[in-house]
């Protein structure tokens, strides 16, 4: 956000600063954005930007840590290049830093609240700042790393009690170097109203957070759209794989299913599919084979489909599988609202429409220097003739890079 022009539209939160050119500025000294970027951009796909990727990391970031929920929208995309500079230093007068939020477009009001806000977490290491943090020499903080607050993993309003209360240890704040006590320049600006005001209510503290970071997140440059709100869906399908074994169709995957309900250990799961044939199939969905994951919001169970035995769910391979739903407890769990009857569909063939496949294609993603995505194409032709024939299925081999593909398509019946 801080390489935001409100005036020209650009800058803003678009992952420039991956670039190694970027965080060499002094205004970005440290590890701490190489370690970040390090961390998410692996989450990143063809679909969804490193941009994006770090606002939803601060988003669940937030929540992990006990802070407010963050409204998230997608749609940001990665600059090519790196933005110019602009990001804050401690030593800068107030007037200087009013300037730099006003060009980010938030008001001095704002910059107070953003300042609390990130600085609920964390803290100042004294390796990049040796004029702000003495080296600690301390076995239990080896990064000698003077915090906000005495409650650095947590989000809360105690870097606006402590500073209010006089007891803050907050380097920014009582640093011993006063140039670099850019906090209390910023806290104090407004009279201390806005501080006290954080410090009398942590409900007003995390609302006006939320509001205040999905700003953040969403000041993007000029031309970048983004999204709806986006919620996790309650009832999510993932890894879907189909393996061919004689007329079987063995068929992997899970279902993630995400809602505000207590845990239930005797929960009972069950899948529906319907096949090619028109008949509808049901399986129940084994506790055993259940792995679950506490959120903020609540608790995430992911469901394996199959057997004991790590096998999948064998289907009959000339019938296939069209569509599938999930059944929580009776309850139909679908794609919107429960009960709202949206199925998942299901392709289950490599190629849907021709008999004849003429050729396939291998998609490999790559990343380049600055971990953005591309992806490759590779065309195959021609399946090979003598390759075996299943009765439901084509089958041929590819040998690619020594690695062994095998590829099937459905016949039609
Ligand atoms: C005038 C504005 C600001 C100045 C001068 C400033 C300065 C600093 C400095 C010097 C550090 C220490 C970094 C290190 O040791 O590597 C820091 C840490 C941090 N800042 Fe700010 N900051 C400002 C605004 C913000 C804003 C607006 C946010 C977020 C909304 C934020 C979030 C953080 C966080 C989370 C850390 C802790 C990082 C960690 O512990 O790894 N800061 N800030």
């Amino acid at each position: 956000m801080a390489t935001h022009n409100v005036e020209d539209g650009t800058g803003g939160l678009d992952a420039s600063i991956r670039f190694a050119e970027e965080q060499a500025r002094a205004e970005n000294v440290g590890d701490g954005f190489a370690n970040t970027i390090g961390v998410l951009s692996g989450f990143s796909t063809r679909y969804t930007s490193i941009a994006d990727t770090i606002a939803l990391g601060l988003v669940m970031g937030v929540q992990f840590c006990g802070g407010p929920r963050i409204p998230f929208r997608g749609g940001r995309i990665d600059a090519t290049e790196p933005n110019s500079p602009g990001v804050p230093e401690p030593d800068q007068t107030l007037d200087s830093h009013i300037a730099s939020f006003a060009r980010q477009g938030f008001t001095q009001e704002e910059m107070i609240g953003l300042v609390a806000c990130g600085h609920t977490f964390g803290g100042v290491q004294h390796d990049p700042f040796p004029n702000i943090v003495h080296e600690m020499n301390d076995t239990n903080n080896t990064q000698s790393v003077a915090h906000f607050d005495t409650t650095e993993l947590h989000f809360d309003n105690n870097i606006a009690t402590e500073y209010i209360s006089g007891t803050t240890q907050n380097p920014l704040a009582v640093g011993f170097n006063d140039t670099t006590n850019s906090d209390k320049r910023i806290f104090g600006s407004d009279g201390n109203v806005t501080m006290r005001s954080f410090a009398d209510s942590p409900e007003l503290f995390s609302s006006r957070c939320s509001e205040l970071f999905a700003r953040m997140l969403d000041t993007v440059p000029k031309g970048v759209q983004l999204s709806e709100v986006i919620t996790p869906l309650p009832v999510k399908p993932g890894r879907i794989e189909f393996k061919l074994d004689g007329d079987v169709l063995q068929f992997t995957g899970n279902v993630r299913v995400f809602l505000d309900l207590a845990e239930k250990s005797n929960r009972i799961a069950l899948l529906l599919w319907s096949d090619h044939l028109g008949a509808t199939h049901n399986s129940t969905l084994l506790p055993s084979l259940s792995s679950s994951i506490n959120y903020p919001q609540g608790t995430a169970t992911s469901y394996r489909f199959g057997g004991e035995d790590a096998s999948g769910l064998s289907l009959d391979a000339a019938a296939g599988i069209v569509n599938m739903q999930f059944m929580l407890d009776g309850k139909l769990q679908t794609q919107q609202d429960a009960g709202a009857g949206v199925d998942f569909a299901v392709q289950d063939a490599v190629s849907a429409k021709t008999a004849k496949v003429k050729s396939v294609y291998i998609e490999t993603e790559t990343r380049d220097d600055s971990s953005h995505i591309g992806v490759t194409e590779t065309d195959f032709f021609s399946p090979d003739p003598n390759a075996a024939v299943n009765s439901a299925y084509t089958i041929w081999t590819l040998n690619i890079d020594g690695v062994k593909y095998t590829m099937g398509k459905l016949c039609p019946s």
